[in-house]
């Protein structure tokens, strides 16, 4: 894939990814349990193993994968180096790598975040990034620039999957707004898709939103109508959380055609054989496909 301007946005690559491999993304969480459970040293060189099976498992055969960066970051920089290799293998297979970093500050410093997670060349920088819009939707304005100038995307957090998200996301906006916070997050990132597909012509914007298939009835709720986003729905959520084939369909609706459904825990307990793990991915992206259906 060339770098730069020329390449196919975010949104649309996102969606040919998840039209041949199914709407499924998978996390890439080493946590201290799961690495002791595969043998496997907690420190960076347990690391870089455990991100090499998964990559082995599932490159090439999921439509994307999701390192969590602060479970690379444990290690300080030689944690974070294995999060550059894993960025670095995604690339090798093909395989869409959402950095999950959650990242969120006020403008000029998010202009350093966007450089390091969004740039080309940074060896930080996957295909998407995870953010949090809680300094204001529009701090995250150098991001939002520098994800559709190179192709890539961003995944706004929105309803997240903790129970704890609720006490601010369902939260009221300020007079004379009427919408919850998470709606008004909803709208902004749905303005930045119409004007996206609008040039591009595309069927799925490059700003996506969070939006935990745990939620249960908040999304009809709030009032949310998540189809007129227009940009891909990330569900984590899925698995080791609770949410399962039914609450992907309730909690999405007409939207359920734009969610990717996300799992670390439930598919990292099938190593660490690499074909048990593939095999993991391969139920979860049927199971999720039939969900959404
Ligand atoms: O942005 C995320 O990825 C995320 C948002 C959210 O609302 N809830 C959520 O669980 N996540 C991440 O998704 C992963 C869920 O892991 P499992 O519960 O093991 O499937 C973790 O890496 C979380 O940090």
């Amino acid at each position: 894939m060339s770098p730069g301007r020329s390449r196919t946005p975010f949104g649309a690559r996102l969606a040919t990814a998840m039209d041949v491999h199914g709407p499924l993304c998978v996390g890439i969480d080493p946590h201290p349990g799961l690495l002791a459970a595969w043998g496997l040293p907690d420190d960076a060189t347990g690391m870089r193993e455990f991100a090499a099976r998964v990559m082995d498992a599932v490159g090439g055969h999921v439509a994307a994968v999701k390192p969590q960066s602060a479970l690379f970051e444990r290690h300080g920089s030689a944690g974070v180096a294995v999060l550059e290799e894993v960025v670095a293998a995604g690339r090798s297979a093909g395989t869409l790598v959402i950095v999950d970093a959650k990242r969120g500050d006020i403008g000029s410093t998010m202009t350093a975040y966007a450089d390091a997670y969004l740039r080309d060349g940074s060896p930080l920088a996957g295909d998407a990034l995870t953010v949090s819009p809680f300094l204001g939707f529009g701090s995250l304005g150098p991001a939002v620039e520098a994800a559709l100038a190179t192709g890539r995307g961003l995944f706004v957090l929105a309803l997240t999957s903790n129970p704890e998200g609720a006490s601010v996301q369902h939260a009221a906006a300020p007079a004379p707004a009427t919408d919850s916070v998470a709606g008004m997050i909803a709208a902004a990132a749905g303005e930045l898709n119409a004007a996206e597909l609008a040039r591009t012509g595309a069927q799925l914007g490059s700003v996506g939103l969070v939006v935990g298939a745990t939620v249960g009835d908040a999304v009809r709720r709030l009032g949310l109508d998540l189809a007129a986003v227009r940009g891909p729905l990330l569900a984590p959520g899925v698995g080791a959380q609770g949410a399962g084939a039914a609450e992907l369909a309730a909690v999405f609706g007409a939207a359920r055609g734009a969610v990717l459904a996300s799992s670390s825990r439930s598919v990292l307990a099938a190593g660490p054989d690499v074909s048990a793990l593939r095999e993991a991915a391969r139920r979860g992206a049927d199971n999720a496909t039939i969900a959404l259906r």
